[in-house]
């Protein structure tokens, strides 16, 4: 009897991640020829992370984020969000992408933002209106709901595609580098907003960048790929620092950590804007091991 009870007894409940990358090998085929994107890479992020993938140009960053939309498919290992496994799109992992022209321009940003809601049934049209114009104030677009895209600026664009995104309620947001082509002043204005709508929505994000200072800046995780082909070199946590930090000494050191992590003496990876001051040692994989286990 005593060990029927012990099973009435429930597991202690473990978080599981909600979307899980295992060693995902990205390639393209162009003219008989094989590009290897990305080489077994692995990692997990948990409902309300702000995860971060950080590496250099061409370290495929974009093609993990693809994968994880469904846009690629993995030539080896997998991708699964809810413990289902990604085989194409869908609208519970929605992207936003760097260009600015990611809004088709004949729709006005209410209809934009109302566009997949409708599209893939999610809500009919008086709720997806409500829900579009609830979002478009949550972006501070109040009063531009019947603007069409080419009146509005790049940053107020981006807007519109964060709000077209979250009106959906994905179970992971999808941002490719979307503040990149912004510029600085706009970008640091929309990282603070990305994190005033993460505080009060709570979504999970999976954030692509080139940038150590909006990794630190936007992720609370952030995971540092090799130059190309892509493998995972380290991952950090960085849950303490927000804008309001950025100057601090304690971003600055967690920033040069960084960058000694992604461009080794072999100044492989230079395309992404070398931190003067930083004289980093190659990465061995033990190194790279250890500052895992550091940052733990
Ligand atoms: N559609 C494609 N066809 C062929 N090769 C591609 C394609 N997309 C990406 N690649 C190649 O895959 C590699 C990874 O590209 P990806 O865009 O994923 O890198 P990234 O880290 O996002 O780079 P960036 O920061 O410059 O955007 C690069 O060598 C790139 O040239």
């Amino acid at each position: 009897m005593a060990a029927q009870a012990l099973h009435l007894v429930p597991p202690t409940s473990v978080a599981e991640p909600l979307l899980r990358a295992r060693n995902v090998t990205l390639e393209y085929r162009s003219e008989g020829r094989v590009l290897r994107a990305t080489d077994g890479v692995s990692f997990d992020v948990y409902r309300g992370d702000r995860f971060v993938l950080l590496g250099p140009s061409g370290c495929g960053k974009s093609s993990l984020l693809k994968a994880a939309g469904g846009f690629v498919a993995p030539a080896a290992g997998s991708i699964s969000v809810g413990g289902e496994l990604v085989r194409g799109p869908g609208p519970q992992r929605m992207a936003v992408f760097q260009e600015f022209d990611q809004l088709p321009p004949w729709k006005t940003v209410k209809q934009n933002v109302m566009f997949p809601l409708l599209a893939s049934g999610r809500a009919k049209r008086h709720e997806a209106e409500e829900r579009a114009l609830h979002w478009i104030a949550k972006v501070g677009l109040d009063g531009f709901a019947d603007a069409y895209p080419h009146t509005l600026s790049g940053g107020m664009k981006q807007r519109v595609a964060i709000a077209r995104a979250l009106a959906m309620e994905p179970e992971v947001l999808l941002m490719d580098e979307p503040f990149a082509a912004l510029d600085a002043l706009t970008r640091r204005k929309m990282q603070e907003e990305l994190g005033r709508l993460w505080e009060e929505a709570r979504f999970t994000l999976l954030f692509v960048t080139h940038s150590i200072e909006e990794a630190l800046v936007v992720g609370n995780r952030i995971l540092l790929l090799s130059p190309h082909p892509g493998r995972v070199r380290a991952e950090i946590n960085s849950h303490q620092f927000d804008l309001h930090s950025a100057g601090g000494a304690e971003f600055q050191a967690a920033s040069q950590r960084i960058h000694h992590l992604l461009f080794g003496a072999d100044g492989a990876a230079h395309e992404a804007a070398p931190h003067p001051a930083a004289q980093g040692t190659a990465l061995t994989p033990a190194a790279a091991d250890a500052e895992t286990a550091r940052q733990a």
